[in-house]
């Protein structure tokens, strides 16, 4: 089942985008795959459906396909060869007639092909959605004679039950390792750096426990509101947005033991681990926000979008402190934060140490290890050393890895690029099994629910392009984070 898929000259591989008409599949799913097409990693005999409702001319498609492609002049007749390989079935998610449709397009795509004959379908829908299309999927275009695979965008519920009610109709049509659950951070450079970080290196290993290190902060930050998808955010909010997802994937690869293996399976178990021993949140565990318009009046507040209900008490930021409580974890905190319109955009790790035992410095500061994910994504160490000159005064200084110093000439591939060619080649270690599911859910559910149940918990109000709200920094110290307010780091100018 697992695997790469095409490994013969005879084999045919057709991915279908569903969902191919929307926002996801235009600005990442095709960009990913034409990303795969230019440096030769789609398999051989390769091709492309999209599938939507919406009736769209294959020339239009195509046209909007390549729209929201950036290809240097070199590459645009590689543009047109993967153009040629894209074609266009218009039908409905949960109608019989519309699948054998879409079946009879692949079909007619994989007859010359004499080998066995692999589909991967990517459900870029709506959740609403998500069951009949993978229920039609399975019965009508399901190749008998290959590999199949699902990828699932998320969300994948919004608590426990509605994500045990989707694994379970999941699972009534695809077996598990069929399915590939994206959660696109793990596709991002650095957070693939992170294993390798600490189990790859001596020095960081020896450190990584509570002896050690002080606290964690995982920080996602944006500088855009809901940009008019106000309707969907509002349902979902940040928690469920980011932190549920893209920040606790982060802090299970933080916290994890080393597997026994890179194997997806050895990989996947000891994140489990990781979730299993957190404890539910509680109210008090946590900070959240809601942003407001701009001072200048020139950015609308969260309410002022138009999908949004008036009385809203839907946090676009949340700020939370989670305990494992395990031997290498037990009493250190993990601060999860995010928020939307914020004054930046920023994603990263902050590591803080123990102070130094016994300290003699009068300025020592913790020390501190970034891993900044993006934007400018960094390794960097912050610890003390002699102010040079004739002063012994020990001052903040920095062990920098900036990639575009270091790695000039690399370009860092798209989440969704090293996403989808995992799926290719059957690696799951990057997609989030369904026992990791419902584990994440246990922590938020009560929450949740109490948030949205009894809507006492009012957010606190922040402008729009406000660093935090106000209280984030009496939060992050009531937990033990302290602030060097004197330094600042920043990215190489190149
Ligand atoms: N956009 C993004 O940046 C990200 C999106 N995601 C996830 O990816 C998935 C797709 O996202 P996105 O592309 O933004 O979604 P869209 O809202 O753009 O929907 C995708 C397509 O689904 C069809 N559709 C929309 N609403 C319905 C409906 N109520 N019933 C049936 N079909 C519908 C539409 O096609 P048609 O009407 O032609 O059938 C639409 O073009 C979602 O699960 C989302 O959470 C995840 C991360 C980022
Ligand atoms: O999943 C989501 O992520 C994006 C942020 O992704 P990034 O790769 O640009 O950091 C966020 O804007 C969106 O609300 C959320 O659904």
């Amino acid at each position: 089942m697992g695997g790469p898929l095409s490994p013969s000259a005879k084999d045919s591989t057709v991915v279908v985008v569903l969902g191919a008409s929307g926002d996801l599949a235009f600005k990442k799913t095709y960009p990913a795959l034409f990303g795969l097409y230019k440096n030769s990693l789609l398999p051989q005999n390769f091709s492309i459906v999209g599938y939507a409702r919406s009736a769209i001319e294959l020339a239009d498609f195509k046209s909007r396909v390549s729209s929201r492609i950036k290809a240097s002049d070199e590459e645009k007749k590689l543009l047109q060869e993967f153009l040629d390989k894209c074609t266009y079935v218009s039908g409905k998610y949960d109608e019989a007639e519309s699948f054998k449709r879409l079946n009879a397009a692949v079909d007619e795509i994989q007859k010359s092909f004499t080998g066995r004959k692999h589909r991967v379908f990517y459900m870029a829908l709506p959740p609403s959605v998500f069951i009949p299309a993978s229920q039609g999927l399975k019965e009508w275009v399901y190749a008998s004679d290959g590999n199949n695979r699902l990828i699932v965008e998320k969300p994948f519920g919004k608590d426990t039950e509605s994500s045990r009610e989707l694994a379970n109709a999941l699972a009534q049509h695809w077996k598990e390792d069929e399915i590939y659950r994206i959660d696109h951070y793990l596709g991002k450079e650095m957070v693939k750096n992170l294993m390798i970080l600490r189990f790859a290196n001596v020095f960081f290993g020896a450190v990584w426990n509570r002896q050690y290190i002080h606290n964690v902060q995982i920080t996602f930050k944006e500088p855009i509101g809901t940009q008019g998808r106000g309707g969907y955010f509002d349902e979902f909010g940040i928690i469920r947005d980011i932190m549920q997802n893209h920040l606790l994937q982060i802090l299970t690869i933080v916290a994890m033991e080393k597997p026994v293996t890179l194997d997806a399976e050895d990989v996947r178990n000891e994140k489990v681990k990781v979730l299993r021993a957190i404890s539910p949140l509680t109210v008090d565990d946590v900070l959240l926000g809601q942003y407001g318009p701009s001072p200048d009046g020139k950015e609308e507040g969260y309410l002022d979008d138009k999908g949004v209900p008036k009385d809203s008490v839907t946090p676009t930021f949340a700020a939370a402190a989670f305990y494992i409580k395990n031997e290498r974890w037990d009493g250190i905190p993990f601060i999860l934060k995010c928020g939307k319109a914020l004054d930046q955009q920023k994603t990263e790790v902050r590591i803080q140490f123990q102070d130094v035992p016994g300290n003699i410095y009068p300025s020592l500061k913790r020390n501190e290890l970034v891993v900044r994910v993006q934007p400018e994504e960094a390794v960097y160490m912050k610890f003390m050393n002699k102010q040079p000159g004739l002063s012994s005064t020990a001052v903040t200084s920095e062990l920098d890895l900036s990639y575009a110093r270091r790695y000039k000439d690399v370009k860092i591939s798209d989440a969704y690029e090293s996403l989808i060619l995992d799926v290719l080649n059957g690696d799951k270690a990057n997609f989030v099994r369904d026992d990791e599911l419902d584990a994440a859910w246990k922590i938020f559910t009560p929450l949740l629910h109490e948030i949205e149940g009894k809507k006492t918990i009012k957010p606190e109000i922040y402008a729009f392009g406000q660093r935090a709200p106000d209280g984030l920094s009496a939060f992050v110290e009531k937990h033990g984070f302290r602030r060097d307010a004197a330094y600042e780091w920043t990215a190489p100018k190149i």
